[in-house]
């Protein structure tokens, strides 16, 4: 697989992505697409804090790549109508960076930390007394000498953002007012993702165009928008740009997304778990060293789509292919294999041995 067709079903963005992306995040709740509990609860914690003339509680927003958590934490400083500060877990390595944005923030303004899971210890256990005192004790020296200088900061909203909820401490997980857990999208919210954005670029998107590109997106805004951006070139350079599902079917296959969607990382996965294993149960671990990645990316990336797609079982022994992914390679799964055994009874009741 290109390198091209990587970036293209890859949930994840580089820098040229994102600058085009910001063309299209909704700038308010009432823009954001999809997610409709999660809208709800956060308009309520918002309007509640507002009529209290007060800052937002806390809030953690979980779920995997491109799904719209920076979005949402821009809308909720656009929303209090504050300052927002952007950093990420992995750029605060000591907890003296972070006492420097903490102790730099306006009054009122929105934090947003994304990878909140991947941030040190010692920062970790700074953030803890920052998000509950707005406090924080500042060490200096070193030994027995050392002292602790408190310092006062500034009321603050903190926005963290994970992948993997799970990953966080108790006492961090605690100290969210507010915590969301955001889905894969149906295709029906895709459909109006892309019907939005397409207004926004000035494309042609005809409903069952809207349609086929939806059902090729895993569930995820960020993957829709891509997809749309490509089948408009293809239908600018070889059609009237015009946007109709045949043209979007013809030139989402030039780019060999396939028509569940599954990229590069899903299609390995599962030919590993059905020709190197059996389909399965194979450990986590073992499978990610089967594909080539971290085990992080083949569960927070991969399997979320794959077990929704009902392609992959995650179970105590391991993870387990299904009928239906050994159908998508094209595959007959072996008698004795889970798989096999779902399928079997099926074969022995239609009477054709
Ligand atoms: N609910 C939504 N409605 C409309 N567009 C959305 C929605 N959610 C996300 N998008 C679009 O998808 C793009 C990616 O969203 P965003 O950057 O917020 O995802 P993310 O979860 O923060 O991803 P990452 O964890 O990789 O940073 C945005 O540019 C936005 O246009």
């Amino acid at each position: 697989m290109s390198s091209e067709e990587l970036r293209l079903v890859g949930a994840s963005a580089d820098a040229e992505e994102r600058a085009a992306e910001m063309a299209l995040r909704p700038k308010s709740l009432d823009e954001f697409i999809g997610q409709d509990r999660v809208r709800e609860q956060l308009s309520l914690v918002l309007d509640a804090a507002k009529g209290r003339g007060r800052t937002a509680d806390h809030v953690l927003l979980s779920g995997g790549p491109g799904l719209g958590k920076t979005t949402l934490a821009m809308i909720i400083a656009s929303e209090m109508q504050a300052p927002l500060r952007i950093t990420s877990g992995p750029a605060i390595t000591h907890a003296g960076d972070l006492a420097a944005i903490l102790s730099s923030l306006a009054e009122g303004e929105v934090l947003f930390l994304d990878e909140v899971h991947r941030m040190a210890r010692p920062a970790e256990e700074l953030l803890y007394m920052a998000m509950e005192d707005f406090r924080v004790d500042v060490v200096v020296g070193k030994g027995p000498g050392a002292t602790a200088i408190p310092l006062e900061l500034p009321a603050f909203t903190l926005v963290g953002a994970t992948t993997r909820a799970g990953m966080l401490p108790a006492p961090l997980r605690d100290r969210f007012g507010f915590t969301a857990h955001m889905d894969l999208y149906e295709p029906a919210e895709l459909e109006l993702v892309l019907r939005r954005s397409a207004t926004l670029l000035g494309v042609d998107l005809r409903p069952d165009g809207a349609r086929e590109v939806a059902l090729r997106s895993r569930g995820t805004p960020r993957i829709a928008n891509r997809l749309l951006r490509r089948v408009r070139d293809f239908a600018e350079v070889r059609g009237s740009g015009v946007v109709t599902g045949p043209v979007a079917a013809a030139a989402l296959e030039i780019y060999e997304v396939d028509a569940l969607g599954l990229d590069r990382l899903d299609r390995a996965v599962l030919d590993s778990l059905c020709r190197l294993f059996g389909g399965g149960p194979v450990g986590l671990s073992t499978l990610a060293v089967a594909v080539g990645e971290e085990p992080e990316t083949v569960e927070v990336v991969a399997e979320p789509f794959l077990v929704r797609a009902g392609m992959l079982a995650r179970t105590p022994r391991g993870r387990i292919a299904t009928p239906a992914a050994w159908a998508h390679l094209g595959l007959v799964p072996p008698r004795g294999t889970f798989a096999g055994a779902l399928t079997l009874p099926l074969e022995e009741d239609d009477g054709s041995r």
